[in-house]
């Protein structure tokens, strides 16, 4: 018996020795702590990891992720790897249940990696995201009032079939047959083939899946799926989208990356397969998207800790789609506004809480009530949010970077009757911020714009540049709207943002409330939505 820390401190977790069955292990270097590879432990979960791993201790303190449990759980853990900063391990048996642990409803759960939280009931998943926003706040942006700003996250009912949007990949199965599916939870170099469906997306879209499912067996042998590591091969994904019509009625866009030629897409074993898609009732629209065959993977590494990575700096190839039937358009609603979207369109994947989301935006706005205020919209997309307040303004002015979503923007604007939001291609990364506050509010074509009063600004991941952040605190508009899916990059322009002002060119802000939406149940991510407001306004 290997008594590790015998501290009272730690009378509840315990450790014994390795079961005879393992060999030793000899150690190559001096370790940090105690524990090593093999050895048992009694452990108590105490969180969720993003990866849906329970996040439990060892006796020194060193962090141990499992697999299959949940918060509260006690259990018995033979550790698997010991690093420097973590320890991760496999369950053996389960000592005491955890409150929070349910069967997930998804019969792909044990490999697929779509969603790692779904042995966990909604609440605690909930109650999680909640908490990963208010220590990005504390911890990342310093706020010390982190957790008093934080409202609690704003939950749904619908968790499962709630995305209007999956993309699946194709690959090949052990006996060379081609399959389509998701990539196993923790590695990128396989397929999980999704022979059940995926709860994620709607009935009708899973009908699609399996027909793609079907069509594949039916031409076996005759077409492969693209290999990211030799560029070889044909089949790369299928995207499903669905949008939803007042009274119900499903339509979906299918969209079909091959590396085909257009030649390839009338005769063969892939223009069976997009007759086949074709065929379902639902589907009003089948686009090809042209994708070079290119190698993207690489293996870094070497003997068993070997693993594929995305390679190379090679820019990204320009794809090109042509559309098969129907039309390359889908019409979706939100927030009462029509979104016309083409197959290459971002738009929220979650229609249902992306209309709560919105209607967090507006209430964050703060509007006046006389249409008297003018909105700038930074990062605006196809005009989500710029389009949904525009009625409540006196003009929008949206930004954003890829050409297709202005012209989408615009488009929105002009089917929906919407006559004061104007949308402009900028790249907000590249601002020059000696330029004040023209840099922001001149047009390409040198047209002056109106200072705004409120701003959204709805980022990617990665946040907003210094620079953005430098011009918006000159313009100084009365209140700003920061809507985000990375809690981290968020806080840490929260936190620029509401740094103490250098003088009458530069507002200071105060943050006044975060809330947390859950826009993905089952996965770690949570969108939020901060309201800032110029102190002295
Ligand atoms: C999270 S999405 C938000 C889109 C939109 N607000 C919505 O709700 O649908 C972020 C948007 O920022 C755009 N974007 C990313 N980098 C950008 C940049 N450097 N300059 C301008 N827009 C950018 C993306 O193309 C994308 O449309």
């Amino acid at each position: 018996m290997r008594l590790r820390h015998a501290c009272a401190r730690l009378a509840r977790v315990g450790a014994r020795s390795r079961p005879s069955h393992q060999p030793h292990r000899p150690m190559t270097r001096v370790p940090l702590h105690a524990a090593s590879v093999g050895d048992v432990y009694t452990v108590e979960c105490v969180d969720l990891a993003s990866t849906g791993e329970g996040v439990c201790r060892l006796p020194d303190g060193l962090v141990l992720l499992c697999a299959n449990t949940a918060p509260g759980e006690v259990l018995e853990v033979e550790l698997s790897s010991v690093g420097r900063s973590f320890a991760r391990g496999m369950k053996l048996s389960s000592v005491r249940a955890s409150p929070s642990c349910v069967t997930p409803p998804c019969r792909h759960y044990a490999r697929c990696g779509g969603c790692a939280w779904q042995h966990v009931d909604y609440e605690t998943q909930r109650e999680r995201k909640g908490r990963t926003v208010r220590e990005a706040l504390t911890r990342v942006g310093r706020f010390v009032d982190g957790d008093d700003l934080t409202s609690a996250c704003v939950g749904t009912k619908e968790t499962t079939r709630y995305r209007n949007k999956m993309e699946f990949a194709f690959g090949s199965d052990a006996s060379g047959g081609v399959v389509v599916g998701l990539r196993p939870r923790g590695t990128n170099d396989s397929i999980v083939d999704l022979e059940f469906g995926c709860l994620l997306q709607s009935e009708a879209a899973d009908d699609v899946l399996s027909a793609v499912r079907a069509s594949l067996k039916r031409v076996r042998g005759r077409i492969d799926a693209f290999d990211r590591t030799t560029g070889k091969g044909t089949l790369r994904s299928v995207t499903i989208r669905t949008a939803t019509s007042g009274d119900g009625k499903r339509s979906l866009m299918v969209d079909l990356a091959t590396t085909a030629s257009e030649k390839e897409l009338t005769s063969g074993a892939l223009a069976e397969l997009i007759a086949d898609i074709t065929k379902h009732e639902a589907v009003t629209s089948v686009v090809h998207t042209t994708v070079p065959a290119e190698a993207e993977l690489r293996r870094a590494g070497v003997g068993r800790s070997a693993k594929f990575v995305k390679g190379g700096k090679k820019p990204i190839s320009k794809r090109k789609v042509v559309t098969l039937y129907g039309e390359n358009k889908i019409v979706e609603t939100l927030h009462g506004v029509k979104f016309e979207l083409s197959s290459a369109s971002f738009f929220q994947t979650n229609t249902e809480q992306a209309a709560r989301l919105v209607r967090e935006v507006v209430a964050g706005c703060g509007f006046a009530g006389d249409r008297s205020e003018t909105v700038l919209d930074l990062f605006c997309g196809v005009g989500t949010m710029g389009l949904s307040v525009a009625s409540n303004a006196k003009r929008v002015i949206g930004w954003e970077v890829v050409p297709e979503a202005v012209e989408d923007a615009r488009r929105n604007a002009e089917i929906n009757g919407i006559t004061n939001a104007d949308f402009y291609r900028v790249d907000l990364s590249r601002l020059n911020p000696s330029k004040g506050t023209k840099a922001l509010l001149t047009t390409p074509q040198g047209d002056v714009l109106p200072m705004p009063d409120i701003v959204i600004t709805d980022p990617a991941r990665p946040g907003m540049d210094a620079s953005l952040i430098a011009i918006l605190r000159t313009i100084g508009a009365r209140r700003i709207v920061y809507v985000s899916c990375n809690p981290a990059t968020q806080a840490r322009d929260l936190a620029l943002i509401t740094a103490p002002s250098q003088g009458s060119q530069d507002a200071a802000y105060v943050l006044k409330l975060c809330t947390p939406v859950d826009m993905f149940p089952h996965t770690a991510h949570v969108e939020s939505v901060a309201v800032l407001d110029r102190i002295n306004a």
